[in-house]
C-alpha cells in the first residue's frame, strides 16, 4: 500500500480539511479551495476555481473520461458548515479530535465534508488500481449551502460552464433524519426514522423545499388596558393558531405513522417581532401597532403548492385583518412543466439501479428512495431536469446535524469511500445513454 493510501493517512487528510474553519456566516473559503486544490494536484485531477460571487470559490475537478461523447457525472459537495457553540463541545469543534473509540469530532465531519473528501479518496484507491474512466467525472466543492446555495450551486448550476459540462446525473448528500415525539397513545417519546441507528444506507430521489414566509399584522396602537378589536397581536395571534392548527393536522398523519416526515408539510415558527424596546425590556403597557412573525415551511413536492400559497394568503395572512406576508425564501416544488421535482428511480433512471446495485458490491443496502425533509442543493439540478440523488454513505451514525458534538467514527468514514469507490466505478463505466423517455441506446 502505497504511503498515501494508509487508513492513518486517509483520517489525517479528513481531519486537515475538517479543521478549517468554514462555519457560517464568515467561512474560510480561501483555505478550504486551497486544500482541494492540493489534494487535486496529489491526484492529478484538472481543476479550475469558478467565483460566482467574489470571495466565494466553487472549486469544479475533472477525472477525465476515455469517451468524451458520452455524458458526465456530477460529484457534488458543499464546503461551509453551520456555526457551532464550541462551549457546547466536549471537543473544540474545529479540532478534528480522534477519540479511543475512532470517533472524529467536528463540525461537518457529518455535514458534508466527510463526503467531499470520500469523493476524493474513491478516486484516490480506483487510480491506485488502475481503473480509467469512460465517462468523465466532475467534483464539485460548492459555498453557501447551508445559506440557501444562491451564491455557490444555483448560480453554477445555471451557468454556462454547467451547460458545457454535459451532465446526466448529480449525487448529493443526505443526512441521517430522524424526529422525537411524543405518541398518541401515552407519553412515551419515541425516535422514528433512524432511531435504532441502522445498517442500511439511505437515498433520496426528493426533497422538501423550502418556503420561509413572514407574516406581519398592523393594528391601531392603544392603552394596555383597554380591550378593543384589530390590535396588530390580536391579528397575529389568530394566524399563529391557525398555523397551529394546519401543522399539528400534518405532524398527525406522521404519529399516526401514515406519512413519512418528508411527505406532509412542516412549518415551525423561527420568530417573533413586536412590542416597544424600554431601557428594561418592553413598555408594558402599549399594545404594539406591529406584529411579525417567522415561519419555516417545507412543502414536499407531492403536495399542492397553491392550495398551501391560497391557505396562506386566506387564513394566514388575510388582507382583511390588516396582514401582509413575504417570502424570504422560496423554492418552487414543481418543475418548469409543472411536474413535481421528483427524481424518477424506474427504468427511465438507471443511475438509480446502478447505485444500488454498486451499494450491494460494496456490501451495503440501500432502502427505498425517500423524500429528504430538508433542503439540500441537488434541488438546484432537479431543476435543470436532471436526476440528482441525496445519499451519504453514514450507517450506524447518530444523527448529529447542526447538533453538538457532531462526529463521524473513523471506520465509517473509511466503509464510506470503498462504498463510493464502487458507485463512481459503474457509474463511470456504463456505457448506455441514459435516456428520459426510458429507451437505451447500446453504444
Ligand atoms: C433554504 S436553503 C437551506 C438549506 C439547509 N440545508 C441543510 O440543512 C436547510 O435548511 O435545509
Ligand atoms: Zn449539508
Ligand atoms: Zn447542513
Amino acid at each position: 500500500v502505497e504511503e498515501e493510501e494508509n487508513p492513518e493517512a486517509i483520517i489525517s487528510r479528513f481531519q486537515q480539511y475538517l479543521r478549517i474553519n468554514t462555519a457560517q456566516p464568515s467561512p474560510d473559503y480561501a483555505e478550504a479551495a486551497d486544500f482541494i486544490l492540493a489534494q487535486a494536484k496529489s491526484l492529478s485531477l484538472e481543476s479550475q476555481t469558478l467565483e460566482f460571487v467574489n470571495g466565494k470559490p466553487l472549486v469544479l475537478l475533472k477525472w477525465p473520461g476515455s469517451d468524451p461523447s458520452l455524458a458526465s457525472i456530477l460529484l457534488n459537495s458543499h464546503t461551509d458548515v453551520v456555526p457551532a457553540e464550541p462551549e457546547k463541545w466536549t471537543h473544540p469543534p474545529f479540532s478534528a479530535h480522534l477519540d479511543s473509540r475512532g470517533n472524529v469530532y467536528a463540525r461537518g465531519s457529518q455535514d458534508m465534508k466527510c463526503v467531499g473528501l470520500q469523493y476524493l479518496e474513491a478516486i484516490r484507491r480506483l487510480k491506485a488500481s488502475g481503473f480509467r474512466p469512460i465517462r468523465s467525472v466532475y467534483l464539485s466543492f460548492v459555498p453557501d449551502e447551508e445559506i440557501g446555495g444562491h451564491g455557490g450551486a444555483e448560480k453554477f448550476a445555471e451557468s454556462d460552464v454547467f451547460q458545457r459540462l454535459n451532465v446526466e446525473i448529480v449525487l448529493d448528500e443526505v443526512l441521517e433524519w430522524g424526529m422525537k415525539y411524543e405518541t398518541k397513545s401515552g407519553k412515551k417519546s419515541e425516535l422514528v426514522g433512524l432511531a435504532s441507528p441502522s445498517e442500511n444506507y439511505r437515498a433520496f430521489h426528493a426533497e422538501r423545499c423550502p418556503w420561509w414566509l413572514v407574516i406581519k399584522a398592523i393594528g391601531a396602537p392603544g392603552h394596555g388596558a383597554k380591550l378593543y378589536d384589530n390590535t396588530a397581536m390580536e391579528n397575529l395571534l389568530k394566524s399563529i393558531e391557525s398555523v397551529r392548527k394546519f401543522r399539528a393536522s400534518q405532524f398527525d398523519l406522521v404519529k399516526a405513522g401514515l406519512k413519512a416526515e418528508g411527505e406532509v408539510v412542516s412549518v415551525n415558527m423561527a420568530f417573533l417581532k413586536a412590542g416597544t424596546p424600554s431601557p428594561t425590556g418592553f413598555v408594558m403597557n402599549l399594545q404594539p401597532s406591529e406584529a411579525e412573525a417567522g415561519f419555516d415551511i417545507r412543502i414536499p413536492p407531492t403536495a399542492d403548492p397553491d392550495a398551501l400559497e391560497r391557505r396562506i394568503a386566506e387564513e394566514w395572512a388575510p388582507a382583511s385583518r390588516n396582514m401582509t406576508f413575504e417570502f424570504k425564501q422560496k423554492h418552487s416544488s414543481l418543475d418548469k412543466s409543472g411536474k413535481p421535482l421528483i427524481t424518477a428511480t424506474d427504468s427511465s433512471n438507471p443511475w438509480w439501479n446502478l447505485l444500488e446495485e454498486a451499494v450491494k458490491k460494496a456490501n451495503g443496502k440501500l432502502g427505498k428512495p425517500e423524500i429528504f425533509p430538508a433542503s439540500t442543493d441537488a434541488r438546484y439540478f432537479r431543476d435543470l431536469g436532471l436526476p440528482a440523488i441525496g445519499f451519504s454513505p453514514m450507517a450506524n451514525t447518530p444523527i448529529l446535524l447542526h447538533d453538538h458534538n457532531e462526529f463521524l467514527n473513523k471506520d465509517e468514514y473509511l466503509k464510506g469511500i470503498e462504498v463510493y469507490e464502487s458507485i463512481i466505478k459503474a457509474y463511470a463505466s456504463y456505457i448506455q445513454h441514459a435516456r428520459r423517455d426510458g429507451s437505451k441506446d447500446e453504444l
